[in-house]
């Protein structure tokens, strides 16, 4: 991560694919030049809990930011009452340009298009292999946020006390997907070599062993055990947002809010661009071809009829893009 050097940009130039509108834009915002460095490493009910050398401060978003959103992960500049102490706030001024978003649609549940996480690298997706059984589509649609957000994936296979990771694993065979299997009391040497020094966010269906692991993991996190809200320090009630939690020179978000990814505003070519092997093939599809089986004219039913892909690729790569569709619901066990 850099610092210093880099200049901070406007909360304007912060949404990486900003959505039409235009803000009027009056005079030159104040610069704040002795303002700190802070990360955000949880958020409740308007309050940023933000690390400052290491040291935990609250902070609310100053005025001038506007309706841009601040979330985990993201780096930042504070002003104000950086003391720590109990009943400070000190404020943000400026939200740094993101590296990556993972960001999900509005759905039933949430009428607003949210971006989750800032600055992740990386998406553990957490899957029991019993108890509850393996949800392959569920498992595509975090493949599919993961591509769309640049977050590199991998794949956690909890409860292999109770089943084989086997018949999952041959799902994913053609897709080369990282993956790690973990039990109730096996080694964790292998997911942790995949968490140091990264960002990674969790995600997972209710039941699949996450908060199990993330206890495993940061036994001094006592995460979930107290239901305490990192911000506040009272009861978690219903907050459901994302929290950073230091491992190994990186993070761990978890995100008990997330259970799954509305993806409507993920096109098919993002999708895609997870599989540079079809690349050359699509730039011979039909303008706003959706790749997916029995659409006319699209290059890859030529190209598989010419021997020029593997056919398995191009299921795997067929089952992400039609994951896209449908009740984002239906991945979720109530
Ligand atoms: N057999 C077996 N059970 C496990 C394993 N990991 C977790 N469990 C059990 O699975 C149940 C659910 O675990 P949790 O860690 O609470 O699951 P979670 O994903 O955090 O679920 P939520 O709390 O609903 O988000 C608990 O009874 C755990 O003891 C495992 O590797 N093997
Ligand atoms: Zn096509």
């Amino acid at each position: 991560m850099s610092s210093g050097g880099r200049g901070y940009i406007d909360e304007d130039d912060v949404r990486v694919r900003a959505r039409g509108g235009s803000r009027p834009r009056t005079r030159k915002r104040p610069k704040h030049e002795n303002a700190s460095r802070g990360f955000v490493i949880a958020v409740d009910r308007g309050r940023y809990r933000c690390l400052v050398d290491g040291q935990p401060i609250v902070a609310m978003k100053a005025r001038e930011l506007g309706r841009g959103s601040i979330v985990v992960g993201d780096q930042v500049a504070l002003v104000g009452d950086l003391s720590g102490r109990p009943d400070t706030l000190a404020r943000v001024v400026r939200v740094e340009e993101r590296r990556s978003v993972l960001r999900r649609t509005a759905d039933d549940t949430d009428p607003v298009e949210r971006i989750i996480v800032a600055n992740a690298d990386q998406l553990v997706i957490v899957c029991a292999l019993a108890d509850p059984q393996p949800q392959p589509r569920f498992i595509d649609r975090c493949l599919v946020a993961a591509y769309d957000a640049g977050l590199e994936p991998l794949l956690c296979l909890t409860k292999s006390d109770l089943t084989a990771p086997d018949d999952i694993l041959e799902i994913y065979s053609s897709l080369d997907l990282p993956y790690v299997v973990t039990s109730i009391d096996g080694d964790l040497d292998e997911i942790r070599s995949y968490l140091t020094g990264r960002t990674s966010v969790l995600v997972g269906s209710s039941g699949v062993g996450k908060s199990t692991l993330v206890n495993r993991l940061l036994p001094d996190a006592e995460r979930a055990v107290g239901h305490v809200n990192p911000v506040t320090g009272r009861g978690r009630h219903t907050s459901t947002s994302a929290v950073a939690l230091p491992i190994d020179g990186g993070w761990i978000i978890d995100t008990p809010g997330v259970r799954s990814f509305g993806l409507a505003h993920v096109s098919p070519d993002d999708v895609v661009a997870g599989f540079p092997d079809m690349d050359e093939a699509v730039v011979e599809c039909p303008p706003g071809c959706t790749h997916t089986d029995g659409t006319p004219d699209c290059a890859l039913d030529r190209w598989l009829a010419e021997g020029r892909l593997d056919p398995a690729r191009v299921m795997s790569l067929r089952r992400l893009l039609s994951s896209r569709e449908g009740d984002d619901s239906a991945s979720q066990p109530a």
